[in-house]
């Protein structure tokens, strides 16, 4: 039986503007995005019992069309027409439903990942068509570098050399519905559009693009987000946002060691979960 571990890279979003809503309820938006060294481990093992089997210890995310991993496998399954079945483990570090993009980045994980074992030949513009149809955050997971996000999510110009720094992620163990948040929005007006040519070159430039549209909505009904905003602000973040849909918030910091002693000092006061990571290329 032959298995392979792949690494799953979670997201944030460094700005994330809302420019409209279109007739299917999907919105436009205009988004920097850049992975982060937070990964969740996604071991794929073929076998001969037709059929996809999903395990996440510790949590139940089913094998059904609920899990957005065994959708994708189905998708490559039904390309590579083969008969064997797939069972993929996924042991989780990326907080559920946390606005980190956590089920796309298995999604893309596992696409790539039988892709390769099953010597399909998808090519990345292929996988992102497919990839699309599980979410919108797909396709961004399968280009593998920061990106200018337009269109849902799915149209991507790569942005090489952002400054690569630190950042201190809090998340209150609240889960928070992508969905809810943007039928919250009550979008009356055309969003701003942020300057998609914007080249960020040090820590400056990018703390002056955070910005997110959809935090207000999810503040409203949590406010833990302002309070964990502040937190970080107090414990020395040169910068601090909601990523996507929330509740996760990140601070930004030059070195590992201001991002450390600020985990500290926010863990010891409250119950969040925290994680320090580097910003990924
Ligand atoms: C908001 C973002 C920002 O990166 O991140 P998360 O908070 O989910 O991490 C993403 O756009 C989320 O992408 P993803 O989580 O893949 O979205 P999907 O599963 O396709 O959509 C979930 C729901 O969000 C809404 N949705 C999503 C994307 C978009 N451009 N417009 C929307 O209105 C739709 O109501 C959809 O039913
Ligand atoms: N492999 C998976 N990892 C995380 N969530 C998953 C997965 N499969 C399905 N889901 C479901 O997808 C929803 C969104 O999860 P996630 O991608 O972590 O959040 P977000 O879109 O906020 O980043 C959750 O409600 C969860 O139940």
């Amino acid at each position: 039986m032959e298995q392979a571990t792949f690494r799953a890279a979670a997201k944030i979003n460094l700005c994330l503007h809302v420019l409209g809503r279109r007739s299917d309820g999907y919105h436009e938006l205009a988004m920097l995005m850049q992975q982060v060294g937070l990964y969740d481990r996604v071991a794929i093992s073929l076998c001969d019992r037709p059929g996809v089997e999903v395990i996440c210890p510790g949590l139940d995310l089913g094998s059904g069309e609920e899990n957005i991993a065994a959708r994708a496998a189905r998708m490559v399954l039904e390309r590579a027409r083969v008969d064997c079945g797939v069972v993929i483990t996924i042991e989780k570090q990326i907080p559920v439903a946390a606005g980190l993009g956590g089920g796309s980045a298995d999604a893309a994980a596992v696409l790539q990942g039988l892709n390769q074992m099953l010597k399909v030949g998808l090519s990345v513009p292929e996988m992102m068509s497919l990839g699309v149809r599980l979410g919108a955050d797909v396709p961004f997971f399968l280009l593998g570098s920061a990106a200018w996000a337009t269109g849902i999510g799915e149209r991507l110009r790569p942005v090489a050399d952002l400054p690569r720094v630190w950042y201190l992620l809090v998340n209150p163990n609240i889960p928070v519905s992508t969905a809810w948040v943007f039928q919250n929005l009550g979008l009356t007006s055309p969003g701003q559009t942020a300057k998609l040519r914007e080249f960020p070159r040090d820590t400056g430039d990018l703390v002056r693009l955070f910005h997110n549209d959809l935090e207000a909505v999810t503040c409203r009904r949590f406010p833990v987000v302002v309070e964990m905003k502040q937190k970080l602000l107090s414990a020395g973040a040169l910068g601090a946002l909601m990523s996507g849909s929330g509740a996760t918030v990140f601070g930004l910091f030059d070195s590992e060691s201001a991002a450390r002693e600020a985990e500290r000092s926010i863990s010891v006061a409250t119950g969040w979960s925290t994680f320090v990571v580097r910003s990924l290329p």
